[in-house]
């Protein structure tokens, strides 16, 4: 998959700027702030329809307007698509697909890509929700039915916490409750959650002989110090979550077609009818502390990816750069399983897009070159710099100046 084209109208910095692009390596070079990243994140909001950068969409139209819009022409396969997103400020977005009106979400699946961005330090630092939300852009982008098992659950979530809340207020004040009101909510809130801890659990499965290997490439280390491993904790159990079938793929040749067993698994609904009764029961054990504190203490939103090197956890202990390569080898390895899963309509042609944004900077010489070699194996790959200098010269192809919101071709 590759884009050929790109047109932004009032995203970000742009009032409008028309791309040509070709498969393999572009860069965008640039001095800081001049909108590199805001092509990049063009390209990323295609796929997800979310940015890697901000929460809310409000700050992607650009000051002053009142909507903007991404338009790219995909080829995937044989016949070239072309994909556009209207995106209001507070307002549900628009999208159509070869110029025909459809739901934003069947957006989804067209343009497939990983983004690798400074902000990705927080996925090894920073708090257990950055790796979940990295575990369900990636569980979208596999399986684009759970965006609305998602997003059902959060609404789900959201109701039952204003009614734990509630509850809570009135026991406080010496009333008596009936908290029978709440089962209801427990029954939706395990069949939607455990749809979520089995698929995150699945992806967890088929990453982690991916991340493994990737942390050793990009890091240089090797034996125990060198040994990345992550693992899936479930909030019912609290334990280490394991899948019949799936588990045994941890050890098993590390060119083992992973993704194939994440869209194919056919112990689902026993895993997910399992993981429905774990959670309620673990919902049943702990209604009164959950009452007692007005919030949803079980279900997959606190579930942990965890991050292992060598013997002790990633977060706290690995240095700076140790953190850099973990992250990178989460994204090289979700890049991977995207690239392996030939399920469906990933017949032909599932190679997703690869985005670093402003990453080499941040990685000293040989990260620098190991990554270089690492990425060419990309359909397409698009890179931002600050300094062109600090790119390997591995990596040629097209490059593009970006200045004053123009963006122009580098000749040679
Ligand atoms: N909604 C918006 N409307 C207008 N301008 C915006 C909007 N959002 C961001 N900008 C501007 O875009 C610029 C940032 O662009 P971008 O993040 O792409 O920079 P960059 O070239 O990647 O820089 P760096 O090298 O520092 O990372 C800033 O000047 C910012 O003010």
């Amino acid at each position: 998959m590759y884009l050929t084209d790109l047109a932004l109208s009032d995203f970000r910095s742009y009032r409008q700027v028309v791309l040509h692009l070709s498969p393999g390596v572009t860069t965008f070079v640039g001095e800081n702030g001049q909108g590199k990243t805001n092509i990049v994140e063009a390209i990323g909001y295609l796929a997800t329809l979310s940015s890697h950068r901000v929460a809310s969409d409000n700050a992607l139209v650009r000051q002053g307007a009142q909507a903007g819009v991404i338009q790219a022409k995909v080829v995937h396969g044989e016949q070239p698509t072309t994909v556009e997103v209207e995106i209001f400020a507070g307002r549900a977005n628009r999208a159509r697909i070869n110029r025909g009106g459809v739901r934003p979400v069947e957006l989804i699946g067209h343009v497939r890509t990983v983004t690798f961005a400074p902000e990705d330090l927080e996925l090894v630092r920073g708090d257990p929700a950055e790796r979940r939300r990295f575990l369900d852009d990636l569980m979208i982008q596999m399986k684009p039915r759970m965006a609305g098992v998602k997003a059902e659950y959060e609404k789900v979530a959201r109701q039952r916490a204003a009614l734990l809340k509630s509850l809570g207020a009135q026991r406080r004040r010496g009333g008596s409750i009936d908290s029978g009101a709440l089962d209801v909510w427990d029954v939706q809130l395990a069949k939607l959650g455990a749809q979520i801890t089995v698929a995150r659990a699945q992806i967890v499965a088929g990453l982690r002989p991916h991340v493994t290997e990737y942390y050793q490439i990009v890091s240089g280390q090797s034996g125990m110090a060198g040994n990345a491993r992550i693992d899936y904790t479930d909030s019912a159990t609290k334990g280490a979550f394991t899948l019949p079938g799936l588990e045994e793929l941890g050890d098993a040749d590390r060119g083992e077609d992973a993704a194939r067993l994440v869209t194919n698994h056919e112990d689902d609904l026993t895993d997910a009818d399992l993981t429905e009764v774990q959670l309620l029961s673990a919902l049943a054990e702990r209604r009164d502390q959950e009452i007692a504190r007005g919030i949803n203490l079980v279900g997959p939103h606190r579930d942990e990816l965890r991050l292992g090197l060598g013997t002790l956890p990633a977060k706290g202990y690995a240095s700076h750069g140790e953190s850099w390569s973990y992250a990178l080898a989460l994204r090289l390895g979700a890049w991977k399983l995207l690239r392996e899963d030939s399920s469906g309509e990933w017949a032909d042609d599932g190679e997703p897009i690869l985005i670093l944004d402003d990453v080499f900077a941040e990685l000293d010489a040989s990260r620098r070159k190991r990554l270089a070699e690492t990425v060419l194996e990309a359909g397409q790959v698009f890179v931002t710099a600050a300094v062109g200098d600090d790119l390997p010269e591995e990596l040629s192809g097209d490059r593009f100046l970006v200045h004053d919101g123009i963006v122009e071709p580098i000749d040679g």
